[in-house]
């Protein structure tokens, strides 16, 4: 599903004077030496690949946010003056750096380099795609879509309290190469992401080199911004493959609860397959999480679908809509979704016996509070107008182990939830 790459990854490797790397989305150098905390790299191209990209945002971190909170609420300024109202209208301002100024990097070599850095981890759970509608030929490649939350690096080291998670466990050099390796193990033409702290120095730069066309919106008040040592805020970012969309209409949505702006965000744009020239509209959320905050997230969930009516104008455009709903499949937000007008249904339900059932769980964590096992996450999409020919199964509680997630095989304490999609033949030659 990756384009390939225009020129060999060894393009990583940079030509200017010895040990300076020119970073490819600033053009600022900085001088080539390895993370402290990693392992010794088996390649070279991984400092390019996977490290050297951080110094752009280090380099920002150091000037701008990294310096605790009072300094990270600048950048947060600065995140959110990318992400603003005014942008949204306008795609252009949302775009990533001219992806032609970027060297392509090889997605089998950067996977090798991922597995290098993480050779003394234990290996990654096998997890196989369930054939859902063998029946159902379609003229044009399916459209692979991840859902993920993958764990904000300042809340797991800060204030998620993973009581049975070694620290080592968490260390972001390491931590960085599984989110990349689960990501570039699937393969999504689309890739929606919660909790994301390192958008910047890490998954723009990289994801863009991989052919990938990237946004990015802020909490606006994330709770990252509250650990020391933090990153930036984190935040939704929606990825896709710029070889197979066209971007049509982007909007970043601060959503609302009982008409109060909330400290929650959506991004939903409208893409057009280049392939079939057929348009459907993608979103990601991230709901207010824990317990008590049912109302609120019911609230929230109103006004995303609104907010939804409005971009798929009335159901007439199909949707898909990721995210961390912070709610089990008995909560007022999820029923919202299931019943609304937009006819949806969730993705993962078609993974049991009657096609009626969620998943057991998507996040399984140990908190000082005890154990947590929750169906959260969700890939809604208009029944009427998309069929889900396959989904990744989930993890078995065997692979997740005693000790539960995050751990040394798995980066987040959310499961990634991967579906194919073709559109019906019914909707063929409409949008
Ligand atoms: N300084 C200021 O003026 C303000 C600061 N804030 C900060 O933002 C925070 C609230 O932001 P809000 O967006 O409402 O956050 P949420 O309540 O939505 O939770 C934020 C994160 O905490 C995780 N989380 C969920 N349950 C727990 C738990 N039991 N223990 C630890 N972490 C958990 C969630 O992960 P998951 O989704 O995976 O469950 C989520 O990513 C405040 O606690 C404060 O730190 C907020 C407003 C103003
Ligand atoms: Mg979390």
């Amino acid at each position: 599903m990756f384009h390939s790459p225009r020129r060999l990854c060894s393009a990583l490797l940079q030509r200017d004077a010895p040990g300076l790397r020119r970073l490819p989305a600033t053009g600022l150098r900085r001088p080539l030496s390895p993370p402290a905390s990693a392992p010794r790299p088996a390649s070279p191209r991984l400092l390019a690949a996977v490290s050297a990209a951080s110094g752009a945002a280090r380099s920002c971190s150091r000037t701008a946010c990294s310096m605790g909170t009072g300094t990270s609420r600048l950048y947060s300024a600065l995140a959110k003056t990318l992400n603003s109202s005014a942008a949204s209208q306008h795609p252009e301002y949302l775009v990533s750096p001219d992806p032609e100024h970027l060297e392509p990097i090889d997605p089998k070599e950067l996977l090798e380099e991922c597995r290098a850095v993480l050779h003394t981890r234990p290996p990654r759970f096998q997890r196989d795609f369930v054939d859902l509608r063998t029946d159902c030929p379609s003229t044009h490649p399916p459209i692979r879509v991840m859902q993920w939350n993958i764990l904000a690096q300042a809340l797991g080291e800060g204030k998620d309290n993973f009581v049975q998670c070694p620290v080592e466990a968490l260390k972001w050099e390491e931590r960085k190469c599984l989110i990349l390796e689960e990501i570039l193990a699937y393969q999504p033409d689309i890739l929606c992401l919660q909790e994301v702290d390192h958008y910047f120095d890490t998954f723009q730069p990289l994801l863009s080199r991989l052919g990938y066309q990237g946004t990015f919106f802020p909490k606006p008040w994330s709770p990252c911004l509250d650990v020391e040592h933090n990153n930036g805020p984190d935040g939704c970012a929606l990825f896709f493959l710029q070889n197979r969309f066209k971007l049509v209409n982007s909007a970043n949505i601060r959503l609302t609860a009982m008409t109060l702006k909330t400290n929650q965000v959506a991004i939903a744009q409208t893409l057009e397959c280049k392939e079939s020239g057929r348009q459907f509209c993608i979103a990601v959320t991230h709901l207010k999480a824990r317990t008590g905050w049912e109302r609120f997230r019911s609230a929230q969930g109103c006004d995303l679908l609104q907010n939804l009516q409005n971009i798929t104008q009335g159901a007439k455009i199909p949707l898909i809509v990721c995210g961390d709903f912070n709610a089990e499949p008995t909560e007022e937000v999820y029923k919202h979704f299931a019943s609304s007008s937009l006819n949806l249904n969730s993705a993962y339900k078609l993974l049991s016996a009657d096609g009626q059932s969620e998943p057991p769980y998507t996040t399984w964590k140990i908190r000082t509070s005890g154990e947590c096992r929750h169906t959260l996450d969700y890939i809604w999409y208009s029944k009427h107008a998309l069929n889900v020919r396959s989904a990744l199964d989930l993890l078995t509680e065997e692979q997740i182990g005693p000790n539960r997630l995050p751990s040394f095989n798995y980066p987040s304490d959310h499961l990634s939830l991967v579906c194919d999609f073709s559109f019906t033949e019914e909707t063929d030659g409409l949008l």
